[in-house]
């Protein structure tokens, strides 16, 4: 196909802006279909030395591709003497954060329905030997039929054949001596091991679900506080507390994610698929090879 530029795109709204892009809403003038192009300009991202990371994300949407409908696609990469643009799905109606802040919190339903298309996104992605690792409300998106779409793979990692990573391999310095991985992910949503060793596993994201579950049901963060160094030390002694009138079982649930010790976590030490977390009372009317349409978020 013809190699694509910035002047096949009507450029419009943003949608949303990280540290290192800018993500806009635009329409396709040769085929009137709307994107979300991600710009990203080179030379600050060579000045942050973040090359590897925009690198990853090329390559982990590559490995993702389009089997899996829980995740955001990408479409075209294309670049300009400035920028860098991924060319990647439009999710219409916008992120979980914004839904969980509109209505409050979401009923048992919804927080039931939604905590089951991630497991089967996480199993997805974990299968392909990718971690996530900033999991949030913010990279939960929804597509025009109500469903999830991850997105923002800036920060995943591809794990080695032992699943676990001490330190990403593209942290060694000149004189080839491996740095502590400086990367951590948004405060909130970070597991403890990132923080105590900058290690990551599939467990990694199993902690931000838990924590992503919790604020589904509360419509608050478990970890809260007035700086990152207060809500880290809360995450590592585990200090949260539910509020009156928690779901018990979805209290249950987040209770047996939000272990400190990652191969503790519910689901941790499954194979291919999650069932300790599919087999959860949770999910006991759930049918998890047709969840059905998703229940209006109200
Ligand atoms: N870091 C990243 O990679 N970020 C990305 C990547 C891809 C991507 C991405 C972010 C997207 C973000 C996004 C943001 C929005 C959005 C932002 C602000 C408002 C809205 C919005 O209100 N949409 C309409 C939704 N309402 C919902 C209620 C009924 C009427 C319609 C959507 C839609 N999509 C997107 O669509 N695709």
């Amino acid at each position: 196909a013809r190699r694509r530029s910035a002047s096949d795109y009507r450029f419009g709204k943003v949608l949303g802006e990280g540290s290192f892009s800018t993500v806009y809403l635009a329409k396709d003038i040769h085929t009137s279909k709307e994107y979300a192009i991600k710009v990203l300009e080179k030379a600050h991202i060579i000045r942050e030395k973040k090359t590897e990371y925009v690198m990853r994300e090329k390559e982990v949407l590559r490995i993702l591709g389009s089997s899996c409908p829980y995740f955001v696609r990408l479409y075209w990469t294309f670049q300009d003497p400035e920028h860098l643009y991924f060319v990647l799905t439009y999710a219409k109606n916008g992120e979980l954060l914004k839904q969980i802040d509109k209505c409050g919190c979401f009923t048992i339903d919804c927080a039931r329905y939604y905590t089951a298309e991630m497991v089967l996104a996480l199993e997805y992605l974990h299968g392909k030997g990718i971690v996530h690792r900033d999991l949030k409300p913010e990279n939960v998106l929804f597509d025009d039929n109500w469903h999830i779409l991850i997105t923002d793979f800036g920060s995943a990692k591809i794990l080695k054949t032992d699943n676990t990573e001490k330190c990403d391999n593209d942290t060694l310095d000149k004189g080839d001596r491996k740095r502590r991985n400086s990367f951590v992910g948004t405060a909130q949503f970070v597991s403890p091991e990132m923080l105590s060793e900058s290690s990551s596993s599939h467990a990694s994201d199993l902690w931000a679900l838990g924590c992503i579950l919790y604020q589904m049901v509360s419509g608050m963060m478990p970890f809260r506080g007035r700086s990152e160094f207060l809500i880290f030390q809360k995450i590592l002694n585990l200090e949260y507390e539910y509020p009156e009138g928690f779901d018990p079982q979805a209290k249950d649930l987040v209770q047996k994610l939000l272990v400190i010790a990652p191969n503790e976590r519910l689901g941790a030490m499954d194979q291919t698929t999650y069932t300790s977390i599919r087999q959860h009372e949770l999910f006991k009317d759930l049918n998890w090879d047709d969840l059905g349409p998703p229940p209006k978020i109200s």
